[in-house]
């Protein structure tokens, strides 16, 4: 159902945050893969045993050997750098990485006559919300680096379509949150950056006082609002959009999101019941933040047959507690 008898999926980054959960998945389901990782924020035993191929995508003779020492059916990309602060300050590597090494990734793959990718692409791409919540066809206006360069490589999809034949589905993600319910995976960057893990430190270590960017928005309470999606919910996406490219001959670009959006000053009272008080201070607003980034998310419900299952935020922020409570230990 997800890839042709005896074939195999490419999980490229595999050994990351979000790639980790979808192999995690891949192995319960007994689905075969291998993953290529650079180890460059990924972690080794985030893959529980699953084969890795030490190495970077922009490695187009890497990619040659992996290819045909594998039979790949479908590639699943998830590596790329992730931060929009950085994305600011130093652009070069994210056009390199993000756009470059994917586009050899890409070349490889049509090389090698593997034309089925799934893209790990965001909400980024749609830059200023427009409409309280965002569709698929939103207007597209990244006002990051980041996001420009996950654009550039939807944009490339759709010539390497028309061009090679290669279908793709994008997923654009609105905010990645949560670990695996059987506390063996979870979230560990390095900086971290993103608020949940950062709120659940500062109530357990009580050493670093969070800081909120901006309580002047034009929201409920003043402070941003995000859509909070839990990985596992993610690695579901995945494997429908595995499904879909096997039976059907079209692209898709898609987003995962819960639909619902929680203010910064929520998320905080949440993480405060389950671990803790929050030690919080307001500061300024972080460039290139968005007052209110919220999905709509019906594309992927009617088209991939998506249904999250960890829509309440205690269960998301409970089971990313109960990684930092392993990793902390
Ligand atoms: N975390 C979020 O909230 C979020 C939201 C929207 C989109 N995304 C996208 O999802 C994807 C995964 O995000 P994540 O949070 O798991 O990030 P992550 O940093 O945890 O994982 C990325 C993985 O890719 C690897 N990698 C990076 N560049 C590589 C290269 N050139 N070759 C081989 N491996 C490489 C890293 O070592 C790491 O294991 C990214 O593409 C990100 O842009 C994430
Ligand atoms: O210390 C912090 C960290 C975050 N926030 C706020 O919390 C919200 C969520 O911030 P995150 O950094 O957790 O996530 P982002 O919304 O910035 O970004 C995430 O979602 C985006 C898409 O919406 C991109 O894909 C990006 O890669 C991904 O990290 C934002 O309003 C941010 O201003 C704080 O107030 N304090």
């Amino acid at each position: 159902m997800y890839l042709p008898e005896g074939k195999s999926v490419l999980v490229v980054g595999g050994a990351g945050y979000i790639g980790s959960h979808m192999i995690h998945l891949l192995r319960d389901l007994n689905i075969r893969h291998v993953v290529l990782d650079d180890l460059s924020s990924g972690h080794r035993e985030a893959l529980q045993g699953s084969r890795l191929i030490e190495g970077n995508c922009g490695d187009a003779t890497l990619l040659r050997n992996v290819f045909a020492e594998h039979d790949i059916d479908a590639v699943i990309h998830f590596a790329s750098f992730i931060e929009v602060g950085a994305s600011v300050r130093n652009p070069a590597a994210y056009y390199e990485n993000n756009v470059c090494n994917t586009v050899t990734l890409l070349s490889e793959m049509v090389r090698a006559d593997v034309k089925k990718f799934i893209f790990s692409s965001t909400a980024a791409v749609y830059g200023l919300p427009e409409t309280s919540k965002i569709d698929e066809s939103h207007r597209k206006g990244p006002i990051n680096p980041y996001g420009r360069t996950k654009l550039m490589v939807e944009e490339i999809l759709g010539d390497f379509e028309k061009a090679y034949g290669l279908r793709s589905v994008c997923l654009r993600y609105f905010n990645a949150a949560g670990a695996h319910p059987d506390g063996a995976i979870g979230e560990n960057h390095n900086p971290e950056t993103h608020l949940i893990p950062l709120a659940i430190a500062a109530a357990i270590t009580r050493e670093k006082v969070l800081k909120v960017f901006g309580d002047d928005y034009d929201t409920r309470d003043g402070t941003c609002v995000r859509d909070y999606i839990h990985v596992c919910d993610l690695a579901d996406a995945h494997l429908l959009a595995l499904k879909y490219l096997n039976q059907n001959e079209a692209s898709l670009a898609a987003n995962l999101g819960n639909e619902a959006g929680f203010t910064v000053l929520e998320v905080i009272d949440a993480v405060s019941r389950l671990a803790g008080q929050v030690p919080y201070e307001v500061a300024a607003r972080r460039d290139g933040d968005p007052a209110v980034l919220v999905a709509d998310a019906t594309r992927a419900r009617e088209v991939l047959g998506w249904t999250p299952q960890y829509t309440d935020v205690n269960d998301i922020v409970s089971h990313a507690l109960q990684w930092y409570r392993k990793i902390a230990a």
